[in-house]
């Protein structure tokens, strides 16, 4: 269940209502109060700022239940989540303060212009002498933001910010968001290689498929800096190190389980590809119209490659006839897609990792109790399975080797070294993967990219710490 809190301003009238009502109606309405700051005393009335946590459902009950109590005054409502976005949340910083004359000549003109020459015969010296070599773009259409949908580039802003703020506290990567308004194919190919320059990378964030698919792999060949789209690689880089770790704690094997993906769009397709690349050999992909099928045609160019691996079944059906008998389902689709009965006709000690945002495919409270292993995309619950565990250390990595491009070695090692993070002795079914907040992720992931960028030879640069 999602909580959230709210901050409710209340006048009381004392000879109508004590704290006591109101703390006891907010109880009723299944909320909690976590603190109060009294704004103004007296003795016949007071204002108070009561915050509240509820789940994020329970939140008008809660401020209706207050509105009806005798003596109480309602002055204002704000969301803390609200609170903590106004004006954005990130900004610009300059790393040294312009404090005369002599400063702002070597910062801009003239000093400026011999850096700018020195660029101009050696475009290699931006990496050295400007931001590129610590920047990454994170450009979004607006059209597949987490579960929202098409949304439009204004609304996915902040989701934008949030994933530069990750970048920067977790990866001291500088990142910037990009929304861009345009739904065009060839106009977010052109655009992004135009702005590109300045940028050591590109982070692709909820671009629906399948016109993803393509801007990836153009913006890859056509640039020479990497092109990652997070909701494809990122996603399935954290399911598969999820997926070794659950594997180990079930004691099965890779080879063996039948595996039912649900959702075959960015995220859904680059898992697919890359639990194939691990050694699945009994995969079942499912979209809305039912299981992809081994023979069958389809119009969406990845069904059709998926359709031909034979490693895909052949039987047609529902997602609840796909799930009978399966060992792991992994859902990168919508929320409250499966219910309960549907996974309890998965094979006994079954993984699910139901990853849609923010609701996931089955709600946790009804899957908990009948799973073995559980894992959402959220952070209020055990294992969270989100991309935030690899783009950080996967573009800090990039940016550290200056790599050209990110490859099938670069994502298998990621994957591997996030999973490495967990040790055997701390394995179980609620830690299979670790915290965002682990300090080795980030340097786990650095390495592993490092060593495989050099090993695959897409590095232009050694870092110190591996000369
Ligand atoms: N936890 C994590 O790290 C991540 C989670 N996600 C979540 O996965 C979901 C999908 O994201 P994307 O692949 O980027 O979106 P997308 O729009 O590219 O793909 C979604 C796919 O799900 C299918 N779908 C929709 N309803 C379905 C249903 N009832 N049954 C089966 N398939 C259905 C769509 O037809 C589409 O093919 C979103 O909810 C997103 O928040 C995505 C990336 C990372
Ligand atoms: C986590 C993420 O990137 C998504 O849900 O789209
Ligand atoms: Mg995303």
């Amino acid at each position: 269940m999602a909580f959230n809190s709210i901050i409710v301003r209340l006048e009381l009238n004392h000879s109508l209502i004590s704290f006591g009502d109101v703390a006891a109606a907010v109880s009723r309405a299944g909320g909690d109060i976590i603190s109060i700051d009294v704004i103004r005393a007296g003795t016949d009335n007071s204002v108070r700022d009561i915050t509240i946590q509820g789940a994020e459902d329970a939140e008008s009950i809660i401020v209706t239940a207050l509105k009806e109590l005798p003596g109480i005054n309602v002055v204002n409502v704000s969301d803390r989540t609200f609170l903590t976005h106004l004006g954005g949340k990130i900004s610009i910083q300059p790393k040294m303060p312009i404090r005369n004359r002599d400063d702002l000549s070597r910062v801009y003109t003239p000093g400026v212009a011999r850096v700018s020459m020195a660029i101009h015969e050696s475009v290699d010296k931006a990496y050295s002498l400007t931001i590129k070599r610590n920047t990454v773009a994170v450009v979004t259409d607006g059209t597949a933001v987490l579960g929202l949908g098409d949304i439009g580039p204004h609304a996915a802003a902040p989701v934008m910010e949030g994933k530069a703020m990750l970048f920067k506290q977790l990866a001291d990567v500088d990142a910037f968001p990009i929304c861009l308004d345009t739904k065009d194919t060839e106009e977010i190919i052109r655009t992004i290689k135009l702005i590109s320059p300045i940028f050591g990378g590109i982070n692709l964030e909820d671009i629906s498929s399948p016109r993803c698919f393509e801007i990836e792999t153009r913006l890859a060949e056509e640039l020479d800096i990497p092109v990652f789209h997070d909701d494809q690689h990122g996603t399935a880089i954290v399911v598969i190190a999820g997926l070794l770790n659950a594997l180990k704690v079930t004691g099965k094997q890779m080879s063996n389980v039948r595996v039912v993906v649900n959702g075959i769009g960015a995220a859904g397709v680059s898992i697919c590809k890359m639990l194939l690349a691990a050694g699945v050999r009994n995969l079942v992909p499912v979209d809305r119209e039912g299981i992809i099928v081994r023979g069958q045609s389809y119009s969406h160019p990845m069904w059709q490659w998926l359709a031909e691996q034979p490693q895909v079944g052949n039987h047609p059906g529902s997602l609840q006839d796909a799930v009978v008998g399966a060992d792991v389902f992994v859902g990168v689709s919508r929320g409250n897609v499966l219910s309960a009965d549907d996974v309890k006709t998965m094979a006994p000690d079954r993984i699910v990792f139901a990853m849609a945002n923010p609701h996931p495919e089955i709600d946790p409270e009804a899957a908990l109790p009948i799973v073995r292993v559980f894992a959402t995309g959220r952070s209020d619950y055990p294992n969270q399975i989100n991309n935030v565990l690899v783009f950080p250390g996967l573009f800090r990595g990039m940016l550290d080797c200056r790599a050209r491009t990110v490859n099938e070695p670069i994502k298998l090692a990621a994957a591997r070294a996030i999973a490495a993070v967990v040790t055997s002795s701390e394995l179980n079914e609620q830690y299979i993967i670790p915290s965002i907040f682990n300090e080795k992720v980030v340097e786990n992931v650095r390495r592993a990219v490092i060593e495989a960028a050099i090993l695959t030879g897409v590095s232009r640069r050694t870092p110190p710490d591996f000369r």
